[in-house]
C-alpha cells in the first residue's frame, strides 16, 4: 500500500462522472467476498458534496450466500444464484438512469488469500465466475481482485475515520497550524474468519518494519500508519489452530476442549481440519481419521489452549505482538469491528456508553462457557448452530488476541470500542476500498467556500440594497430642491 499508494493521490480527481442536476445523487457498489459469504453494499452520496467527509454512506447490504471459501469448492450454483440476486437487488436500490455510471467494485479477503497459496487454479476460475456474473450488470463492474492484508487493515482504518469525521478539520485550526495535529485518528481492529488486522497512528515516528508501515496525505495533512494482517489468526482459522494444537496430544482423535460447552459434541473429519495452508502437514503422523470433539466449558482452560497458537518466545523488533511481529506502543482510541463486534454483542458487552471493563467482560465470557450447551441452546434457538456453540471459543479468542496478543491493558482495554455501525454505514474496509479507487479522498484540503451559495446570495442581495440606499441619501443630500434652498436664504 506504501509502495502503490493511491490513496490521496497528488492529482486526484473524482472519476464519477458529474451529475447534471445538483440534488442529484450518485452512486458505488462493492462486494466484499470473505471467507464465510460474501456481502454486498451499496453507498450513496450527494453529487456536490463529494471530498466532503462523512457524507458517503451505505444504503444496502445485500449477503450472498454460499460465496466464501467453504461454498467455492461446494455449492456453486446456489452462489451464482444468491449473487444474482443481490445484484437485482442493487439494481432497485440504483434508479435505472444511473445503472451504468454506478462502478462495482469486488475485493476477495482472506479466505480467497488462502484458497490462492492451497488451489490457485481453483481461485482463478472461482474469481473469473464472478467477474463474469458481475459483468453481464447493467453497472460499471471495474474487476475483482484479491486484496492484500495490508489494504485490508489501510482500508478498514480508512473506513471509520472517515465515518468519524477524524479527517475533517475545523475551518479554524488553517489559521493555528500547530494545533492541526492535535485531532487525533482511531485505530481499527477488524476480526475475520480467515484474518485479523490491527491498524493505527502510533505515537513513535519510526516504524521499525516496513512492511507494517503506510504513509497517507489526506486532506492536506500526512498520517505514518502501523498496520499488520495476521493471516489465520481470524476466528474460524485460530479456532481450527487451535484443535490441530490439541490434537498432538491425544491418541485416540477424542478431545476435551475446554473451548466448548458442557454437553457438546463435534465430530470433523481429520483431513477437513488439514486442508488450508495455516496448518502444517501434521496429518500424515495422526492414526486416525475422526476427530471426536467433546466440550467441557471451561474458560481458564480454554484460554490456555488459545494462547499456545500465539509464539511469543521471539521479537527481533523493540517490541512484538506475537511470531515475531513488531507491534509499537499501543496509542489512542481503536474501533473493533466485524466479528469483534458480532461475538461481544452477543455476550452484551458493547454500549454505547462507556466500555465495559475488562475484569466484567472476562467474567461474562467466564460465566458464558461454563452453561451447559443445552441451556444455551433452549435460549437462543433462532441463532445458527455454529455460531452459538463457538462464541464461548471466540470470546475467549477475543480476550487472549487483545489482551495477550496485543498488549491491551486493562488501562488500554478502555479505550476500545466494539462497532457494528458507524451511522447507517458497517465498519469495514469496503467503504475506505471505495473511496479510494473513486478518488474521493484527496490529498489537499479542498478549498472551501467561505458561504454557502444561500447565504452567497443573500449576502450580495442585502449588499445591493445598502448601495442603493446610499446613492438615494447621497442624491437626496446633492441635489435638495431648489424652492426649499430659496425659502432658507
Ligand atoms: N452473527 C454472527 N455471530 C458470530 N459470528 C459471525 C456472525 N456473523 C458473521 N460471523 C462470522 O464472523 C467472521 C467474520 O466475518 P466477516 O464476513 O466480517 O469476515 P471475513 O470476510 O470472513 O474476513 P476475512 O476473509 O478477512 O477473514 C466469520 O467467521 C463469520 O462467519
Amino acid at each position: 500500500m506504501a509502495q502503490t499508494k493511491k490513496v490521496g493521490d497528488h492529482c486526484s480527481k473524482p472519476t464519477l462522472p458529474l451529475c447534471r442536476s445538483s440534488k442529484c445523487v450518485k452512486y458505488g457498489i462493492v462486494l466484499d467476498a470473505g471467507s464465510s459469504h460474501t456481502n454486498l453494499y451499496v453507498y450513496e452520496w450527494p453529487a456536490e458534496k463529494e471530498n466532503d467527509t462523512g457524507v458517503v454512506h451505505q444504503v444496502e447490504v445485500c449477503k450472498v450466500e454460499g460465496l466464501g471459501i467453504s461454498g467455492y469448492s461446494q455449492d456453486t450454483e446456489k452462489a451464482g444464484l444468491s449473487l444474482q440476486h443481490c445484484m437485482k437487488r442493487a439494481q432497485e436500490v440504483v434508479p435505472e438512469q444511473q445503472h451504468r455510471e454506478t462502478p462495482v467494485y469486488l475485493g476477495a479477503t482472506a479466505g480467497m488469500r488462502l484458497l490462492s497459496l492451497q488451489n490457485r487454479s481453483m481461485a482463478d476460475r472461482v474469481l473469473s465466475a464472478v467477474e463474469k456474473t458481475l459483468r453481464s450488470s447493467p453497472f460499471n463492474f471495474q474487476g475483482a481482485r484479491v486484496i492484500s492484508g495490508q489494504e485490508e487493515g489501510a482500508y478498514g482504518w480508512i473506513t471509520i475515520n472517515y465515518l468519524l469525521g477524524n479527517f475533517k478539520q475545523p475551518g479554524w485550526l488553517n489559521f493555528l497550524p500547530h494545533l492541526r495535529s492535535s485531532r487525533g485518528t482511531s485505530g481499527a481492529l477488524d476480526l475475520g474468519g480467515a484474518s485479523t488486522q490491527i491498524t493505527f497512528a502510533p505515537d513513535q515516528e519510526l516504524i521499525e518494519s516496513q512492511e507494517n508501515s503506510l504513509h497517507f496525505r489526506l486532506y492536506g495533512k500526512n498520517y505514518n500508519v502501523y498496520t499488520h494482517s495476521f493471516l489465520c489468526y481470524g476466528k474460524d482459522q485460530a479456532l481450527r489452530l487451535k484443535l490441530a494444537t490439541d490434537l498432538q496430544s491425544t491418541q485416540n482423535g477424542s478431545l476435551l476442549d475446554p473451548c466448548f460447552h458442557l454437553g457438546y459434541l463435534r465430530i470433523m473429519n481429520i483431513s477437513d481440519l488439514y486442508t488450508n495452508p495455516c496448518i502444517a502437514n501434521g496429518e500424515q503422523q495422526l492414526p486416525f481419521t475422526q476427530l471426536h470433539l467433546q466440550g467441557n466449558g471451561d474458560y481458564q482452560r480454554c484460554r490456555m489452549t488459545i494462547q499456545k497458537i500465539f509464539n511469543t518466545s521471539y521479537c527481533p523488533y523493540s517490541s512484538c505482538a506475537f511470531n515475531g511481529i513488531f507491534l509499537p506502543p499501543l496509542q489512542g482510541e481503536f474501533g473493533a469491528f466485524s466479528a469483534f463486534y458480532f461475538v461481544m454483542n452477543f455476550l452484551n458487552l458493547t454500549t454505547e456508553k462507556s466500555p465495559v471493563p475488562l475484569d466484567k467482560a472476562t467474567s461474562a465470557v467466564e460465566s458464558f462457557c461454563s452453561r451447559p450447551w443445552h441451556e444455551v441452546k433452549a435460549e437462543f434457538p433462532k441463532i445458527k448452530e455454529k455460531y452459538l456453540s463457538e462464541y464461548c471459543f471466540s470470546g475467549t479468542y477475543i480476550l487472549s488476541l487483545l489482551e495477550n496478543g496485543y498488549g491491551f491493558t486493562m488501562e488500554k482495554w478502555q479505550n476500545i470500542q466494539f462497532l457494528g455501525k458507524i451511522g447507517s454505514s458497517d465498519a469495514g474496509w469496503t467503504l475506505g476500498y471505495m473511496l479510494n479507487l473513486t478518488n474521493m479522498i484527496p490529498a489537499e484540503k479542498p478549498p472551501t467556500r467561505p458561504l454557502s451559495h444561500a447565504s452567497y446570495v443573500g449576502l450580495m442581495v442585502f449588499c445591493s440594497l445598502v448601495l442603493v440606499a446610499v446613492l438615494l441619501l447621497s442624491w437626496l443630500t446633492f441635489h435638495k430642491p431648489k424652492c426649499l434652498q430659496k425659502g432658507l436664504i
